[in-house]
């Protein structure tokens, strides 16, 4: 994307720092150092690596990211704290790029309670720290924490003072996701009209998630004057997290029309960074998390497969490889329709006749209704089933069984035979034995069972059971196969199938009567 450089964007990523501030999300140096190949893949302007003077190891990781990193400016955070700046220098020594980040609160909160200074000592450590951190790098960057909270008239002396120091990046953090997007629109532009020397700094947002505005306020800020937003892979940071990095990249893209930004993110490895640091944290992104949630491509009614079938922009307003991903997928359940039902099982390689997709159609909408996920081997093994079964001679109908574990099992099964429908009940030591015994009385003859086999077809309780059978009788040996989520249904099936088979080679050499009399 090219244009104007006043509207250029600056993505500066504090996954490494903001997110590993997500109670539970610690990552090893290596994680961190493979999460920071991964933002200079995808062109992150700024990556900060952590808060050198926090502990050995976030000094480790900083030096190791900074001596590897070669495309982006790697970042350190510091208190207004001598001993911070200078940790955070000593970190970043070998970096080919690279940026101290000092902060302190200008809310009043802030000020008397935590820090217990008076305003104009936080503004004596403002012009101290930044002064400092500027003696020992070039780019520093500093930031108003709480600045969202801040007295307005307070707030713009503390960034008059900074920029004076010699702060080329100015953040305005909405440390506790407090501000709304017009409020925050207006905070920044304000500081940018009321400070002097505001045009000697970039402008940068920093947004918490606490009302779910994180990524809205980023934006708002942009449209404020901001060109740096400071943001997360997944939206992971302190307490509800910060604003998305997918989401404001793909959000500039996308509707550019209406906000004429641009950053240089290469978006396509946002699935691949989104998944790496999903898996290094261990928290699994939500389903429906826009962008890279699991649904965020993925369609399962049969009105929007449909429609995204015809053409995806009716239901998608990115395409799936913008993201990285291979293709919006179809996810097939109870609320599908025909279109994808046929497309899918292309997909799968099969070519069905007219009655055989119905009845398969049919048979995996019931599967819909019945199973929560419905998976590509529950379409094979329903298929194949379906056309294994479809011209045969005998068919199960009906199949209910009982069954307890300190009696005997009792079936009660209806087979279709030539056409006519034959119910029977019996018993056995087991449901599937039961129903075996009523197949044999209702064929009128008794192969030997040599194989029983059982497997599910997919993961968790509802999955369908895939059953096979091999039968032999006078010197003849089938196999049969059949698939239903009831395991027992699975294995009538399979031995009916069996059957078949068997009763053909049989009338092959002796015809024998079908039904007992
Ligand atoms: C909004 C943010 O995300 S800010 C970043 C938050 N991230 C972290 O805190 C993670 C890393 N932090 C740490 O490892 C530790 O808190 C350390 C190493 C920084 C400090 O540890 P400790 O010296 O034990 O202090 P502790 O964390 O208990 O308290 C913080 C101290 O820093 C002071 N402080 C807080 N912010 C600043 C600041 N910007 N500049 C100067 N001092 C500050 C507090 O007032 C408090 O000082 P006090 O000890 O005189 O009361
Ligand atoms: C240190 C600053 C940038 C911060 O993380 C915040 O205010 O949330």
């Amino acid at each position: 994307m090219s244009g104007n450089d006043a509207n250029r964007i600056r993505i500066f990523d504090t996954t490494l720092r903001d997110g590993e501030q997500s109670p539970g999300a610690s990552m090893t140096l290596e994680e961190k150092i493979r999460i920071a190949e991964v933002l200079e893949a995808m062109k992150v302007d700024i990556i900060e690596a952590g808060f050198a003077i926090a502990s050995n190891g976030d000094f480790e990781a900083v030096s190791k990211i900074a001596a590897q990193i070669k495309n982006s400016t790697v970042c350190s955070l510091a208190r207004a704290a001598t001993a911070d700046i200078d940790r955070a220098a000593e970190a970043l020594k070998s970096a080919k790029s690279s940026r101290i980040h000092t902060f302190i609160a200008t809310s009043p909160l802030h000020m008397r309670v935590k820090l217990q200074m008076e305003p104009s000592a936080v503004l004596e450590a403002i012009h101290r720290s930044v002064s400092h951190a500027r003696s020992r790098m070039g780019d520093v960057e500093w930031s108003a924490e709480d600045a969202t909270r801040s007295e307005i008239d307070f707030l713009c002396r503390a960034v008059e003072t900074a920029i004076k120091a010699g702060a080329s990046t100015i953040n305005l953090p909405d440390t506790v996701g407090y501000a709304t997007p017009a409020e925050y629109e207006r905070l920044v532009r304000t500081v940018i009209e009321r400070v002097p020397n505001s045009d000697k700094a970039i402008f940068s947002t920093h947004c918490h998630n606490d009302l779910g505005l994180a990524v809205a306020n980023s934006l708002a800020g942009v449209a404020g004057g901001a060109r740096q937003i400071e943001c997360t892979i997944n939206g992971i940071g302190e307490r509800a997290g910060n604003a998305a990095m997918e989401e404001i990249v793909m959000a500039l893209r996308t509707r550019h029309d209406v906000m004429p930004w641009h950053t240089n993110i290469e978006t396509t490895e946002i699935m691949r960074i989104s998944r790496l640091v999903s898996t290094v944290t261990g928290f699994a992104v939500q389903n429906n998390k826009a962008i890279v949630g699991a649904n965020a491509f993925a369609h399962e009614s049969g009105i929007h497969q449909d429609g995204v079938l015809k053409n995806a922009e009716t239901y998608e307003i990115m395409t799936p490889e913008s993201v990285g991903l291979n293709k919006s997928s179809l996810v097939m359940g109870k609320h599908s329709g025909r279109h994808a039902f046929a497309d899918k099982l292309r997909e799968l390689g099969y070519e069905l006749g007219d009655n055989a997709f119905q009845e398969c159609f049919r048979r995996f909408k019931e599967l819909g209704d019945r199973k929560k996920q419905i998976y590509d081997e529950d379409i094979v093994a329903l298929v194949d089933d379906e056309v294994a079964t479809s011209e045969n001679r005998i068919q199960v109908v009906s199949l209910s069984t009982h069954s307890s574990s300190n009696g005997r099992a009792v079936s009660d099964m209806t087979l279709r035979v030539d056409g006519e429908e034959v119910s029977v009940v019996t018993y056995g030591s087991g449901p599937v034995d039961a129903a075996f015994n009523a197949i044999k009385q209702i064929i009128g003859f008794d192969p030997h069972l040599q194989l029983f086999q059982v497997h599910a077809v997919t993961q968790g309780t509802d999955a369908q059971a895939e059953c096979t059978v091999r039968l032999e009788e006078g010197g003849r040996t089938v196999n049969g196969q059949g698939a239903h989520e009831d395991t027992v249904t699975a294995a009538a099936r399979a031995y009916v199938s069996a059957v078949n088979k068997l009763t053909l080679k049989r009338q092959k050499t002796a015809p024998q009567p079908m039904v007992a009399s």
